[in-house]
């Protein structure tokens, strides 16, 4: 029983989007899809919902393609920030809609938000502000009965007022009625603590996929003499190194505890720190 991704590849002529990726979307829990601009997190997604076509690979849910099947597409819902509404509909009649193309759509939750948020109902879509057209498909998305919930930047535009609220309102929809929600996001330090599991991504290639806790628990910053680290750090995954005079500083991780030779300081990370690390450079030539 899962959302699964194989062997997903994507190119536009010569240009590689995303390159053979491996997923597993397990049900009810909460994935962070994290990736410097243009690393590939629309396009995995847009090919996920069946927007896009892939080059090649698989997308099943519980093994069944996704691939022109509504059936199948129906368990998954994709917030993106393409505007897929029509500017004239007001929002509430957008609502309307979405509860007729969803059955189990939540029309009192989706009331409560806008009044939550200050979203007037009454308003035409093409009337939104940038902040408020974001808020719109997130509770669009929050609202929406499918099992694997997909948002492409969900913060996109919004103060920190409604970011912390939006963050709050789904950990709450999330514990009344768990299902799998994919963040794409740019906010790390702002998703850390909501996340079950990270998937980074880097030029079209998947970094890293696992929990967030395991991750961040075989994670460090290690410093010390140059000499004692090159003895060292053979033992270890090096993400990013740097030396300054005498002394070397690197971020690993590293399976177990292995003993760290005397003067070699060791620092816990934080998931932006570790992210960092791993997508450095990634701007291409
Ligand atoms: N149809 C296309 N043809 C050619 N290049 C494309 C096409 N679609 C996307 N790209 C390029 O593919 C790369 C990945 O784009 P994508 O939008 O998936 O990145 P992203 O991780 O969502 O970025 P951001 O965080 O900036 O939104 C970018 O370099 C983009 O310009």
């Amino acid at each position: 029983m899962a959302l699964t991704i194989t062997k997903l590849t994507k190119h536009a002529g010569r240009k590689m989007l995303l390159h053979s990726a491996n997923l597993t979307f397990e049900p009810e829990t909460i994935y962070g899809l994290l990736g410097r601009n243009g690393a590939g997190k629309s396009t995995l997604l847009n090919m996920v919902a069946d927007r896009i076509p892939r080059s090649s690979g698989e997308i099943t849910i519980d093994g069944q393609s996704v691939h022109e099947n509504d059936h199948v597409l129906q368990r998954l819902f994709l917030a993106s920030e393409d505007n897929l509404y029509p500017a004239r509909e007001r929002v509430s009649s957008l609502f309307k809609i979405t509860k007729q193309l969803y059955g189990d759509f939540d029309v009192d939750y989706a009331d409560y938000l806008a009044k939550a948020f200050g979203l007037n109902t009454r308003t035409s879509f093409g009337r939104l502000s940038t902040g408020y057209r974001t808020i719109f498909k997130d509770i669009v998305a929050l609202c929406v009965p499918a099992d694997y919930i997909m948002l492409d930047e969900p913060v996109l535009g919004l103060d920190a007022g409604h970011r912390e609220l939006f963050y709050r309102e789904l950990i709450t929809t999330y514990a009344d009625r768990p299902r799998t929600f994919i963040i794409a996001t740019h906010l790390i330090e702002e998703v850390e603590t909501i996340l079950n599991n990270v998937i980074v991504i880097n030029q079209g290639q998947i970094k890293l996929a696992e929990p967030v806790e395991a991750l961040m628990a075989r994670s460090y910053r290690l410093a010390g003499p140059s000499d004692a680290m090159a003895t060292f750090l053979p033992n270890v995954k090096v993400l990013s190194q740097s030396s300054f005079g005498h002394e070397t500083r690197a971020i690993v991780t590293m399976i177990g505890s292995p003993a760290l030779p005397e003067g070699i300081a060791k620092q816990s990370l934080s998931l932006q720190d570790l992210f960092v690390a791993l997508t450095e450079d990634s701007h291409e030539d």
